[in-house]
């Protein structure tokens, strides 16, 4: 396949051909009449690695699926996923690795998985199977009820730097929550939920401390560290201080507590959004190339469940298939922030060198086919009822993204646009 006069996000002009699953050559191929695409005046990416998804399968397969995930990432740009570990059951034993891997065989794009902590983890079971990193551990409950002891950590830490495995973590110290914040919070129920209480009730300080003990174990132990959805300037100093990684999440990016009287329940997620000063602040720090990554933390529940109480709704919103198309919009925009080569890195090349991806992040020969074509000139309205997860809802209601007009994962499309292709996702630690 020869994909003919595309703009990189670097601004160049080329052809790109493709041979089964690789990029065979990009450069001037005389792509001008023979191409099977004629890509002119379109951005060519490479397809985006979001290394944060919570897919749901084994267990809550009501909110999502790994077929169900994977077409909205598809659908969004995005050919490689990691999922999380805060699934039923959790996973934590070789066992629990294998039941995931073989639901992942329904995933049209490529994966990895990670390994969790609970105290019931079989660590050497674990290490023993292809796993993507040790994560995200979480220092903190979430959804899944998984945070752990201090103790626990440290020794999970040293496991991981002894098998060679990156490790990942949600970085919320609880000591520090708030609970009065949260015993204060109304009645009210989905939209109309008292929603600012829940970031008041896990306060930045609670991340950067969180981040600052993780940086001084994964020192001891040499281990490779990558901080998960920071959400504060703080949180993302103090990781790239000590030398750590960092990804952010698209709606820490583009939200704030400001949005939250019209999100209610529908804006609860930890880290919690926060102050419109320190959304900026963030975002200054995603534009200038502090931050390493952006990852969704794609967490999808039903409307259902999130009409509840502040206190009682669970934490996490959709974001897999709108990641980059807010992105491009982003750099589009005439007075935008960052250009579509940070957006590249975040999205794809920084992922995949951090994890060490080497045949996947880059439109370059010999790299994986992974890639997604985007007429810039045509923004379309968001709306969840389009989306393709299964829980039909996004805290991006109206907002406006660049959407792929298709996707290919190794060669094969998987999305054109109006339909799914047909592909076996690989685990990309195989
Ligand atoms: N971020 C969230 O608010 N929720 C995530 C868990 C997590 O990543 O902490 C989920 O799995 O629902
Ligand atoms: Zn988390
Ligand atoms: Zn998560």
């Amino acid at each position: 396949m020869l994909i003919g006069n595309a703009t990189l996000p670097d601004g160049t002009t080329a052809d790109v051909r493709v041979d089964g699953e690789t990029i065979d050559a990009v450069g001037d191929l005389g792509g001008g009449g023979e191409a099977d695409v004629d890509a002119t005046g379109k951005l060519l990416m490479p397809g985006a690695i979001d290394v944060h998804v919570h897919f749901r399968q084994p267990g809550f397969s009501h909110k999502e699926t790994w077929a169900t995930g994977s077409r909205s990432a598809a659908a969004g740009g995005v050919t490689t996923v990691v999922d999380q570990p805060n699934t039923d059951p959790p996973t934590v034993t070789g066992d629990a690795f294998d039941e995931k891997a073989a639901l992942a065989a329904d995933s049209l794009v490529d994966w990895g998985i990670n390994g969790g902590v609970t105290d019931s983890w079989e660590p050497d079971s674990l290490f023993d199977r292809p796993l993507f990193a040790l994560g995200e551990v979480f220092l903190a409950d979430s959804t899944g009820d998984m945070g752990i002891e201090a103790a626990l950590f440290d020794d999970a830490v040293e496991l991981a730097a002894d098998n060679d495995v990156p490790v990942t973590v949600h970085a919320e110290d609880a000591d520090l929550f708030d609970e009065a914040a949260l015993d204060a919070a109304d009645d009210g129920i989905g939209k109309d939920a008292d929603a600012d209480a829940w970031s008041a009730y896990r306060p930045a300080e609670a991340e950067a401390a969180a981040v600052e003990r993780a940086c001084e174990v994964a020192a001891d132990s040499g281990a490779d560290l990558h901080i998960a959805h920071t959400s504060t300037p703080e949180g993302i100093d103090a990781a790239a201080d000590a030398g750590a990684t960092c990804e952010v999440t698209p709606h820490h990016l583009f939200i704030s507590r400001d949005d939250l009287p019209e999100l209610g329940t529908y804006g609860r997620m930890n880290p919690p959004l926060r102050s419109e000063p320190r959304r900026e602040a963030v975002f200054e720090r995603v534009a200038d190339g502090t931050v390493d990554v952006i990852a969704t933390d794609h967490a999808p529940h039903t409307v259902e469940e999130k009409e509840a109480t502040i206190r009682d709704a669970p934490s996490g919103v959709p974001g897999v298939e709108t990641m980059v198309p807010l992105l491009l919009v982003e750099a589009t925009a005439t007075d935008g922030a960052f250009g579509y080569e940070r957006v590249r890195d975040l999205v794809a090349t920084n992922p995949a060198e951090i994890f060490g991806l080497d045949a996947k992040g880059r439109v370059a020969e010999g790299y994986d086919a992974d890639l997604a074509l985007y007429d810039i000139d045509t923004g379309r309205e968001i709306r969840g009822s389009d989306l393709h997860s299964n829980c039909g809802w996004t805290p991006f209601e109206g907002w406006t993204g660049i959407f792929p007009e298709w996707t290919t994962v190794r060669g094969t499309v998987v999305w054109d646009g109006e339909e799914f292709g047909e592909n076996d996702g690989r685990n990309v630690r195989n």
